[in-house]
């Protein structure tokens, strides 16, 4: 055989251009720009924006930008090389200096406006102005779209400064923050929970703003200290960024007439949200009016599909306004979110949050989006009262919906063939009183045990002989009920792919926040690995450190535990 030279194998190494080639903003383009917007995308200051869909804004870069990480799995689903991320260019357009670009793409970007309800009501007082114009993308500004492999993508720096709906605010984001969101989306993707994705993860060497946050230990509810953090921008990634409180806004405006183009802004928006996020599932021929009351009935079941992926691995969004839900269906703005550690339906780590936004009762918060998500479609139906009545019931439809894609939820954390009530709610309730760690205890359960030995494994106290026995007759219920058309090996896999053994636990990602903040970022790289592969068993010294429960001192920990601002 004749010796192989190493050019043999050329690798490709990827530069920007071939990033380049891949930009498109065809769409955008037919989305009329702000007239009042400044088009040099230069005025930072908090102004009003009375109309359009978006405004030109320039990021802001960071001061000598570091790479920390960047995604391998979403560089390769959209065909580019992971070089790319080590390299110069790459670097500068991603910390927020996009001015020296080749084309197509551009030397700006663009913020967009958007409305607020919480928890189906209304609100305008967030924004400086009391009108609902000056409240957006405070700090988000997407940069590029690409089309890869047949996928639209937009790619946005969360951080990158200040932009006319900042109110006020510096723009960025802080390294703990941009850690935490640039790890949980891959995390959730992995999970097989719909998510905006990470592309990148960059921090400054030179930057830092003040936060309010919480003394090591401590067990305030509010943060008793400012400190000082150093920025960072991570590139977020999705087939848009509109958000039901961005369709909102533009429903508002026709409502009140706020201005003789309202009502067409809105059927553009309403238009380009298809487009970008339902093209495949609405016929683009359909009259506007039928179109509509499809969105309305894909984004239903989307939403609600996800709601129950949320449950399924223990996510709470945290804090589910209208303008942190997309109206892509995904899981968007990993703000004060937390993975429920000991099992309370009730579990929340946002200070702010209450009963509303907590774990068990995001079903009823997705249901208020959803109203909301109507009431902004409603001006574009009114003269077809027929239209008008069945999204009304599409609105009304949304609980029954819900509730069977819980049923189908639990049943498949539990292997069984259909949904058994009472085996469910008897579960919770003894879940809740024991109580339980979420995750070790369906994947223990995974494993269809005899007895409750390895379940035990996830209990946070010791369970009195009373307890013990209602578990050993739950268990013996449940064993008689299991899904019998398949063999116990075959359901134990199943169960194992839908009952992570991984999950996002936030003592553990607290210190690769923190040693990044010093400047090494060994731990990030290590919860990246992890996070990435949550169903499987991976090695001893992996399951040693992050399939456990938490440490009974780690309760009750502010920034770990709760959070009352986490940005
Ligand atoms: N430091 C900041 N500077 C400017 N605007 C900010 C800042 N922090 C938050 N905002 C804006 O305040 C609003 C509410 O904040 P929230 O915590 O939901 O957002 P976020 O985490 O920045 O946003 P996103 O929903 O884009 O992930 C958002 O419109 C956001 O853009
Ligand atoms: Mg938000």
């Amino acid at each position: 055989m004749a010796n192989l030279k190493t050019n043999d194998f050329p690798t490709k190494i990827f530069r920007f251009d071939d990033l380049a080639k891949l930009a498109d903003y065809s769409l955008l383009d037919t989305l009329s720009p702000d007239p009042e917007a400044t088009q040099s995308g230069e005025d930072y200051r908090p102004r009003q924006v009375f109309s359009g869909h978006y405004v030109p804004v320039k990021p802001t870069p960071i001061g000598n930008p570091k790479y920390i990480a960047h995604s391998k799995e979403l560089f390769r689903e959209l065909g580019v090389d992971d070089s790319l991320a080590l390299t110069n260019d790459f670097a500068r357009f991603f910390s927020g200096d996009v001015t020296h670009v080749p084309e197509p793409m551009r030397p700006i970007g663009w913020a967009t406006g958007y409305a607020l309800s919480i928890y189906g009501n209304e609100y305008i007082q967030q924004c400086p102005f009391q009108t609902g114009n000056g409240y957006g993308d405070g700090r988000a500004i997407s940069v590029l779209e690409v089309v890869a492999n047949g996928k639209r993508w937009e790619m946005q720096l969360k951080g990158a400064g200040r932009t006319p709906y900042c109110r006020g605010a510096d723009g960025r984001a802080v390294l703990r923050s941009s850690v935490r969101e640039f790890l949980a989306q891959e995390h959730m993707h992995a999970l097989g929970v719909p998510t905006s994705r990470s592309l990148c993860l960059f921090t400054s060497e030179s930057e830092s703003v003040e936060r309010p946050w919480y003394l090591p230990g401590s067990k305030s509810a509010d943060p008793e200290v400012m400190v000082s953090n150093p920025v960072a921008i991570s590139t977020r990634v999705a087939p848009s960024f509109l958000r039901v409180g961005q369709l909102e806004l533009f429903g508002r405006r026709a409502r009140s007439n706020a201005h003789p183009g309202a009502m067409k802004e809105l059927e553009m928006i309403v238009l380009h949200l298809i487009e970008r996020e339902y093209k495949i599932e609405i016929n683009e021929d359909l009259p506007i009016a039928e179109k509509t009351l499809q969105l309305a009935m894909a984004f239903r079941d989307r939403l609600t599909s996800l709601v129950a992926d949320w449950i399924r691995v223990g996510y709470c969004q945290g804090n589910f306004n209208s303008d942190n839900c997309a109206g892509g269906g995904f899981t968007l703005d990993y703000g004060p979110f937390g993975f429920c550690e000991r099992f309370d339906p009730f579990y929340q780590s946002w200070t702010g949050g209450g009963r509303h936004f907590s774990f068990l009762n995001q079903p009823f918060a997705a249901e208020k989006n959803f109203g909301s998500f109507c009431s902004a479609l409603q001006p574009v139906l009114q003269s077809h009262p027929t239209a008008l009545a069945q999204l009304d019931e599409i609105r009304s439809g949304f609980p029954a919906v819900m509730e069977e894609k819980l049923q189908t939820m639990w049943a498949s954390k539990l292997g069984l063939a259909a949904y058994d009530s009472e085996l469910t709610v008897q579960l919770l309730q003894l879940m809740a009183q024991t109580p339980v760690d979420y995750t070790i205890f369906f994947r223990e359960l995974s494993t269809i045990p005899n007895d409750i030995t390895s379940i035990s494994k996830s209990f946070y106290k010791k369970a009195t002989d009373e307890s013990n026995l209602q578990w050993d007759q739950w268990l013996q219920k449940w064993r008689t009920q299991i899904d019998n058309r398949n063999s116990i090996d075959i359901i134990s896999q199943r169960m194992k792919r839908v009952n992570p053994k991984y999950i996002w636990r936030e003592w553990l990602v607290v210190p690769a926040y923190q040693q990044a903040e010093d400047g090494d970022f060994a731990l990030i790289k290590e919860m990246q690995e992890v996070l990435t592969k949550p169903f499987e068993e991976q090695s001893e010294a992996v399951e040693k450190k992050f399939y456990r429960l938490r440490p009974q001192e780690l309760f009750g920990v502010g920034g770990i535990s709760h959070y009352s601002c986490s940005s």
